[in-house]
């Protein structure tokens, strides 16, 4: 039999039957496979590899590993925790159970961040711009803004100590220095940030059942859930933001795009003297907001 062969019986099981190419040529090459050859350098195999084994035999031990990641699949595991990782802003981030998979919104928070970098300056011209990033599950978002921005001075915290050991692994994997905490919100933060930037849990517990089931069965609730209908960490920091925040500081959060105009009255309640901006996703949904 052909690899192309078990591929094509496999992947018609699924709902979503690209699903099983995603995951093949994300563990293509890190030796799970007997037939494919093992390449640490390369985290996922390219089109070309992966279109010239299809025309190869496959053998027995590989047939069954394909099985047991079809069975995986069928389960909703998302295909991301079966390869281990995920691209989030051209960078590579180890992702599992312990860690919300980062998304594509929130890439559009970091690019809205990074269009907007020329206001966002340090206090003292001679002193980096600092940045807090709260919640930050894989580091997904300090690690991208630490990348792009080897002079900012970065720091990132979570509740959970599971998310911060992932998050230090990422870290040290794209190469970035940065200081984690683990923390309440603000309850172990210390000092003044140019740039705080957050993607907390936002979900109303009263909306489980609105979450896909993939999400709600194996991403953490701790990073989906929030308490007063969702909005609790928004409240946490809109109104003890103003301590941690340096007098032109900015702050930019995710939202769920129906919290738009809630977590706006929220902010601009308790930063009277600063401009409140909602801004929409690539789909035109409200998704961010901004004060400065
Ligand atoms: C929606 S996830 C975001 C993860 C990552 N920043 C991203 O965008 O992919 C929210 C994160 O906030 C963390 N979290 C939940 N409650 C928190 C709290 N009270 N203080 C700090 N972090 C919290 C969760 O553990 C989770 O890692």
């Amino acid at each position: 039999m052909l690899w192309i062969e078990v591929i094509r019986q496999l992947s018609a099981q699924l709902a979503e039957p690209f699903e099983l190419e995603f995951v093949v040529r994300g563990l293509g090459q890190s030796g799970r496979f007997k037939g494919i050859q093992t390449n640490k350098d390369r985290l996922t195999m390219d089109k070309l590899t992966w279109l010239n084994l299809m025309r190869e035999p496959i053998g027995d031990e590989d047939i069954e590993s394909l099985t047991e990641i079809v069975q995986q699949l069928k389960k909703q595991v998302p295909p991301q925790y079966i390869v281990g990782w995920a691209e989030f802003c051209d960078l590579q981030f180890k992702v599992d159970e312990r860690v919300l998979i980062p998304r594509q919104e929130t890439e559009e928070l970091v690019r809205l961040i990074l269009e907007n970098k020329d206001s966002i300056t340090s206090e003292m011209t001679d002193k980096p711009v600092r940045v807090l990033d709260i919640g930050t599950g894989s580091g997904a978002i300090a690690i991208s803004l630490a990348k792009k921005h080897p002079d900012w001075q970065v720091s990132a915290s979570d509740l959970s100590l599971d998310a911060l050991e992932l998050a230090r692994e990422n870290a040290k994997l794209n190469d970035v220095n940065i200081d984690f905490f683990q923390s309440d919100v603000f309850d172990k933060i210390e000092g003044r940030f140019d740039l705080i930037v957050s993607n907390p849990p936002y979900i109303d517990w009263a909306d489980q059942n609105e979450v896909d089931d993939s999400v709600r069965a194996y991403e953490p609730d701790s990073a989906l859930y929030a308490d007063h209908k969702g909005y609790a960490i928004y409240e946490k920091i809109a109104q003890e933001g103003r301590d941690y925040l340096t007098q032109n500081g900015q702050i930019y959060l995710e939202i769920g795009y129906k919290q738009g105009e809630n977590v706006k009255a929220l902010l601009e309640a308790n930063f009277p003297e600063k401009e409140v901006r909602i801004h929409q996703d690539f789909f035109g949904k409200d998704r961010m907001i901004n004060v400065r």
